[in-house]
């Protein structure tokens, strides 16, 4: 609220290390003084949003990610700017990335990957039930709390890491579903966050997204739903599940309450 964001002020808070960079501008472990409470300091750089005409959607953002709150997604505590910069207030994510998680263990056990699959459905389900969708969801977005649960981190003004990530600065077409990559126009129904989801534990599974190819392939295969086979090893309970998410028609995806009751997920995550 206003009051909040009027006494907030960046020497209220010592600086910690640098998490990551990005677009708009930092990200900082921080502590607030007066409370000892860690959290995370997104600095963004006023004239770089202003450059890149962003204003609106930048505050927008704002306004939306201040109004969710939910296990699954990073918390949003407040936020206060000055006459150059806008800081947002979130919560710290002790356990990094998952993107680096996943790069370093190469593909997760089922048991894990079932895990992670739920809370990002129950993160989305939320999500949808307050009209927000399409959170741009890979592994790049997703951050890692201190007991290991899943916190969906990008809500637009996202910052990345130097160079070390795959080129999601241009925008990878890994993630994008059949009725996105084909009309060309941006048409977000919510069953866009299903098929994401099914690719997510695809990449889970398997450590490679479903439709990974050379660009122009990778275009085709999704709009076939031609993804690359599952590896054998991987159980019948899981392909079904993501065979029922990476679905050509929206309409006939797995909705979340039905992905969240999937035998492969009762079985790894047991009834929610
Ligand atoms: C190259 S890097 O891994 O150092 N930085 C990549 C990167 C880019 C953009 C945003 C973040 C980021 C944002 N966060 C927010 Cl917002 C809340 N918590 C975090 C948050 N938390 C976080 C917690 C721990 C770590 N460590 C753990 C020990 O190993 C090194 C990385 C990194 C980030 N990170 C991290």
């Amino acid at each position: 609220d206003r009051a909040a964001s009027q006494r907030l002020h960046l020497s209220q808070f010592e600086i910690g290390r640098p998490l990551g960079k990005g677009k708009f501008g930092r990200v900082y472990l921080v502590r607030h003084r007066e409370s000892g409470f860690i959290c995370a300091l997104k600095v963004l750089d006023k004239a770089q949003i202003a450059r890149e005409k962003a204003e609106v959607h930048v505050r927008r953002e704002i306004e939306v990610h201040s109004n969710l709150r939910q296990p699954g997604i990073l918390g949003f505590y407040n936020w206060f700017h000055d006459e150059r910069r806008i800081f947002l207030v979130l919560e710290y994510a002790a356990g990094g990335e998952l993107y680096r998680l996943l790069r370093r263990e190469g593909r997760f056990p089922e048991k894990r990957a079932a895990r992670y699959s739920a809370q990002v459905a129950a993160a989305l389900r939320y999500l949808h039930s307050k009209h927000v969708m399409h959170r741009d969801i890979k592994p790049e977005n997703i951050l890692i709390g201190l007991y290991g649960e899943l916190k969906l981190a990008d809500f637009g003004y996202s910052v990345h890491a130097p160079s070390n990530r795959r080129g999601t600065l241009c925008g990878t077409l890994d993630y994008l579903p059949p009725e996105m990559v084909a009309a060309g126009r941006k048409k977000y129904s919510g069953a866009v966050d299903q098929w994401t989801l099914g690719v997510l534990t695809y990449e889970f599974l398997t450590g490679e997204a479903p439709f990974e190819d050379s660009p122009a392939m990778t275009t085709r295969r999704i709009e076939r739903g031609d993804m690359k086979p599952l590896p054998a090893s991987i159980s019948k309970e899981a392909k079904h599940y993501v065979h029922s998410l990476l679905v050509l028609d929206p309409s006939k995806r797995l909705s979340f309450d039905d992905a969240l009751a999937h035998p492969w997920i009762v079985k790894h995550c047991g009834p929610r």
